[in-house]
C-alpha cells in the first residue's frame, strides 16, 4: 500500500532553502551567496575570488543527499557546494555564480557525479566560465559497481565514493597544488574507488507518496541514491551475507571496476543512506573489515563510518572501497574544517551573517534588458497563446510525470518541468518581447536556465538556444512556419549532439523527432501551417507512447530493468507530447 511519508517540514518546495538556512546557522564558517534562495550556493565564509590563492574545489548536484555536498564545504575540502532541488542538478546560473564567487587566479576544479543533469549543467557552466577567463577543470565520478556496464551512453552512477574524491582534491588544493595537479589527484582518486548500495526501504520525496515497490521482508541490492530501483530484489538476509555479496561485487575480477588486487591496501567507507541507525552502520564496519582482510587478502588502512551521501530517508547503506596509495592516505589524513568530515566542527561565531555578494555577470547591459511590448501584434498573440498553453499543460501533468519518473528515474521530472513552466509564465508577463519570436525563445532559455536544473533543464536550455540561433539567421522578427520547422530540427540536432542520445534511446527525442519529421513533411506537402503543427503533435504523442517498448540507452532509465520500463513511458517524452500538443491546439485555435 502506498502512503504519504510523514516529514517534519514546512512547504515541500522549500526544503532545500530551509536546509541551507539551518546549515549556515549551525556552522559559522559557511555562508551563502547573495541571490539566495534563488541561487543555492554554500561557500566558505573566508574565501573570496578576488584574493583566493588556492585552487577552488567545487561540487554539488541534486539535494536530498545531506550532508553531501554542502556539509563538506570547509578549508581542506570543498570551497563551494552548488545545491540543486531534491534529486535535480542545479541550473547553470547557480553553478556559474558559485564559480565566480570562489575562483581565484589558480582556477577551480568541478567534481561532478555522473548523472546526465549534473554532467551537462556543470559542463555548460564550465564552458561559460572559461569564456569569462576562469581556469576550470572537471572530474566526473562514476563509482557504482552494482550493475554491469550500462547500456548506451549513461556510464556508471556517482555514489558515496565521491566524498573521498572531494577530500583528496580538497587536501591537494589546500597544500597549494596547481590546477593540473589537483585535477590529476582527483581523477586518480575517482578511478581508485568503487561503491555498491543496499536498501531496506524506498525514500520519500518531500510532498510525494512513498513507492510501495519494496515489500516487507525484502531488500534491494545495487540501488542508486535517488530512490531508483536496484539491480535485484531479494529476501532480507543477515548483514554478514549482504556484506560478503557487496564486497565480492565491488572487487569482482570480471568487471575490474576498481584497480585493487590481493595484497593491496584499502580505505573503507560505510555510508548510511539516511535512515540507518549508527548501530547498524558500525555492525557493518565491524563485519566488513575482517572479510576484506581474511577473504580478500587486503590491508584496511582506514575506516570511515557514518552518513555522508544519503538518499533522503532511505534505510540501508553503501560500501565504498578505495585503493589506498601513499598519496591518497596523506590527503585523507590532512586536516579539514568541513563540518561533516568525521573530525568534528569548530569555529568562532561571527556577529551577523551578511550574505556574500555574487560577482556580477557582465553578459548583458542594463539598457539591453528585454521587455514585453505594449501592444502585441498578431504573431505575438499567437506566440503567447502557444507558450501559455504549453506551460499550463506541463503544470497539469506534473504529478503524472513525477509518478512515471519515480518508476524509471528519480521521481523529479514533473517537479523540474513544473518549475520551468511557472517561471516561463511569470517571466512572459513581465519581459518576453513577444513580437520578436527569436528573442522570446532566447528568453525562455533564460527562464529555464535560472530555475530548472536536472537533465530536462539543461536539455531544454540547449534546445531553446539552438532554436534561437537558427531563428536569428533570419533578420525579420516574423518567423515563417518553415523557419519554425528548421528551428525544431536544429534544436533536436543540438540536444542529440550534447546529450549523446538519438532516436530510439528512450528519451524526449522520441517524441520530438517524429513530430519534427511530420511537421516538415506536412509543410512540404502544402498543408496549412496550424494543421501541419497539429498533425505533427499526434506524431509526438504516439512517439512518446512508443517509448514503453524501447530499451533505455540514456539517462537514469538505462539502469532500470526492461520489465519495469515496459510498464511506463519515458517521462521526458510524455512531457514533450503534452506541451507540444497544447501549443499546437492553441495556435490552431488562434489562427481560426
Ligand atoms: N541524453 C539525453 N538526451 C535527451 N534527453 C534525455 C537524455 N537523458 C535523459 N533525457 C530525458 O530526460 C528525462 C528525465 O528528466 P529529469 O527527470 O529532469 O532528469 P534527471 O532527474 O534524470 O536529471 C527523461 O525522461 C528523458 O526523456
Ligand atoms: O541528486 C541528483 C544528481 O546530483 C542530479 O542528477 P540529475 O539532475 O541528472 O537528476
Ligand atoms: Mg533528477
Ligand atoms: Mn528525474
Amino acid at each position: 500500500m502506498a502512503f504519504q511519508g510523514k516529514k517534519l517540514i514546512n512547504d515541500p518546495n522549500d526544503v532545500v532553502i530551509e536546509f541551507i538556512e539551518g546549515l549556515i546557522e549551525t556552522y559559522p564558517n559557511l555562508q551563502y551567496l547573495d541571490g539566495f534562495p534563488q541561487i543555492k550556493v554554500v561557500v566558505r565564509a573566508d574565501v573570496s575570488s578576488s584574493t583566493y590563492d588556492k585552487v577552488a574545489v567545487i561540487s554539488g548536484g541534486g539535494s536530498g543527499h545531506e550532508p553531501a555536498h554542502a556539509g563538506f564545504v570547509g578549508e581542506g575540502m570543498l570551497t563551494a557546494a552548488i545545491c540543486g532541488d531534491v534529486f535535480a542538478s542545479p541550473p547553470v546560473d547557480s553553478i556559474l555564480a558559485g564559480i565566480r564567487a570562489v575562483t581565484g587566479v589558480k582556477g577551480c576544479l568541478l567534481i561532478v557525479k555522473n548523472y546526465t543533469g549534473d554532467r551537462l549543467n556543470f559542463g555548460l557552466a564550465a564552458e561559460q566560465a572559461k569564456s569569462e577567463g576562469y581556469k576550470v577543470e572537471m572530474v566526473i565520478v562514476g563509482d557504482d559497481c552494482a550493475l554491469p556496464p550500462p547500456r548506451g551512453i549513461a556510464g556508471r552512477r556517482g555514489l558515496a565514493g565521491t566524498i573521498l574524491v572531494h577530500k583528496v582534491a580538497g587536501a591537494a588544493a589546500a597544500a597549494g597544488k596547481d590546477l593540473a595537479d589537483v585535477t590529476a589527484e582527483a581523477k586518480n582518486a575517482s578511478e581508485s574507488v568503487g561503491t555498491m548500495g543496499v536498501a531496506l526501504s524506498v525514500c520519500t520525496l518531500p510532498g510525494q507518496v512513498t513507492s510501495d515497490r519494496l515489500g516487507p521482508g525484502k531488500m534491494e541490492l545495487g540501488l542508486g541514491i535517488h530512490g531508483e530501483p536496484g539491480a535485484a530484489v531479494v529476501d532480507l538476509q543477515p548483514v554478514d551475507i549482504v556484506i560478503s555479496h557487496v564486497l565480492n561485487q565491488i572487487l569482482s575480477t570480471e568487471t575490474q571496476y576498481v584497480p585493487i588486487t590481493r595484497g593491496g591496501r584499502v580505505v573503507l567507507l560505510i555510508n548510511g543512506l539516511g535512515a540507518t541507525p549508527l548501530m547498524e552502520l558500525m555492525i557493518a564496519a565491524g563485519k566488513a573489515v575482517p572479510q576484506l582482510q581474511l577473504e580478500h587478502g587486503l590491508a584496511v588502512d582506514k575506516v570511515y563510518t557514518g552518513s555522508f551521501m544519503t538518499s533522503l530517508d532511505m534505510a540501508g547503506f553503501s560500501i565504498s572501497i578505495m585503493k589506498a596509495d601513499e598519496s591518497i592516505l596523506k590527503r585523507l589524513d590532512a586536516p579539514t574544517r568541513a563540518p561533516s568530515w568525521p573530525v568534528g566542527a569548530d569555529g568562532v561565531r561571527p556577529p551577523a551573517k551578511i550574505p556574500l555578494p555574487v560577482p556580477p555577470c557582465h553578459a548583458r547591459k542594463k539598457d539591453e534588458e528585454p521587455s514585453r511590448p505594449q501592444q502585441l501584434n498578431v504573431h505575438g498573440i499567437i506566440l503567447e497563446a502557444g507558450i501559455e498553453a504549453a506551460a499550463n499543460a506541463i503544470i497539469d501533468i506534473k504529478d503524472s510525470l513525477n509518478e512515471w519518473d519515480g518508476k524509471v528515474g528519480d521521481g523529479d521530472c514533473g517537479s523540474t518541468m513544473f518549475r520551468g513552466a511557472v517561471a516561463i509564465l511569470e517571466d512572459m508577463k513581465s519581459y518576453y518581447p513577444l513580437n520578436d519570436a527569436a528573442e522570446t525563445v532566447n528568453e525562455i532559455a533564460s527562464s529555464i536556465r535560472r530555475v530548472m536544473g536536472g537533465t530536462s533543464g539543461i536539455i531544454y536550455d540547449i534546445f531553446c538556444k539552438a532554436a534561437y540561433a537558427k531563428l536569428k539567421e533570419n533578420s525579420e522578427s516574423v518567423v515563417s512556419p518553415k523557419q519554425w520547422a528548421a528551428a525544431l530540427e536544429a534544436s533536436i540536432a543540438a540536444v542529440s549532439k550534447y546529450g549523446g542520445a538519438s532516436a530510439g534511446y528512450r528519451t524526449m527525442l522520441d517524441a520530438l523527432i517524429p513530430a519534427s519529421t511530420v511537421l516538415h513533411e506536412r509543410l512540404v506537402a502544402g498543408d496549412d501551417p496550424p494543421t501541419a503543427f497539429l498533425l505533427s503533435s499526434e506524431a509526438a504523442s504516439s512517439g512518446s507512447e512508443s517509448t514503453k517498448d524501447m530499451q533505455a540507452q540514456a539517462g537514469r532509465s538505462s539502469y532500470i530493468s526492461q520489465e519495469i520500463l515496459s510498464t511506463v513511458p519515458d517521462p521526458g517524452a510524455m512531457a514533450v507530447a503534452a506541451w507540444y500538443r497544447a501549443a499546437a491546439l492553441a495556435v490552431k485555435d488562434k489562427c481560426q
